[in-house]
């Protein structure tokens, strides 16, 4: 299967500290990526990397979404943005203030062809415009279960329904390549499951993604393969099972992390 993503030897020093270090990998279409790692190994930054958020100081980072691989790694995020790689924080950024429906169609506006002036104007061809992005935001809401909360006040929904609404937001995008940072980070148990959900519906459908997650129970069931990032470096790779028994996994959860080693003790 052709490769979406291809990074090379790619690194990112903070104040003379590498972040992210000489890390190559390559994500297949369809596949679902997980990255996980002990606290501080680099997950986030490598992330804002790709996403370009992050400027590299080396490597490269070449994509392709359908036809033509580019090279990607010197454009902007909005530049990566618009070319379908679609990024969900780890913290909920929605604006408040403003319905769940608004919310999705703020991150769509990015992407339209007609920019300020016409909406400021608000020219026919922005009207139109409009009118199908407000129709891609509804789908992409219903896509996360959230049709009917599309008038309501972003800041009334319960965490887990911020979490799904910020993905509807990158959904809305139509990406080729979705990153999802702890998605499930804070949520309860009921909540995380309707997520894994979604994750897998997303799969079946094709979508390429990556997915950092510290519950590795979570992330064994959602990803085909698994990446493991310790002190900047890709420490192992491959399936779940693959590296769940991997020594130098388990030592680098063991050694620093004691959440980090129960998690991966209660996977069996
Ligand atoms: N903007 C920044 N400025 C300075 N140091 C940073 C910055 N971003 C990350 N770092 C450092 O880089 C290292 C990797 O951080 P990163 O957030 O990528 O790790 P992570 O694996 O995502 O961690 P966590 O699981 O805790 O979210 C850490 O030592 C962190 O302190």
């Amino acid at each position: 299967m052709s490769a979406v993503l291809t990074v090379d030897s790619i690194s990112r020093a903070f104040g003379g500290v590498y972040a992210v270090r000489d890390v190559g990998l390559t994500v297949a279409a369809g596949e679902t990526r997980g990255v996980i790692g002990p606290n501080g190994a680099g997950k986030s930054t490598l992330f804002n990397l790709i996403s370009g958020h992050l400027a590299a100081d080396h490597g490269t980072i070449r994509y392709r979404p359908n036809g033509e691989e580019r090279r990607i790694d010197r454009l902007s995020a909005h530049a990566r943005a618009r070319l379908g790689i679609a990024i969900v924080f780890q913290s909920a950024r929605l604006f408040h203030g403003m319905t769940a429906l608004e919310n999705v169609m703020v991150g769509a506006h990015a992407r339209t062809r007609h920019g300020f002036l016409a909406a400021a104007l608000r020219l026919p061809r922005h009207r139109r415009e409009e009118a199908g992005i407000k129709a891609d935001a509804l789908a992409a809401l219903d896509r996360v279960g959230l049709r009917d909360w599309a008038g309501r006040p972003a800041d009334a929904l319960p965490l887990g329904q911020q979490r799904s609404l910020q993905l509807a937001r990158a959904l809305c995008a139509q990406p080729h390549l979705l990153l999802l940072d702890e998605p499930a980070s804070g949520l309860r148990a009921g909540e995380r499951e309707a997520l894994a959900q979604l994750i897998e519906s997303l799969r079946a459908d094709g979508l390429t993604m990556m997915l950092i997650e510290h519950d590795v129970t979570f992330v064994s069931r959602l990803a085909d393969r698994v990446s493991v990032l310790d002190l900047g470096r890709l420490i192992a790779e491959g399936t779940p099972e693959q590296v769940r028994a991997d020594a130098s996994v388990v030592a680098a959860y063991l050694g620093r992390e004691t959440t980090g080693a129960a998690g991966w003790e209660a996977t069996g």
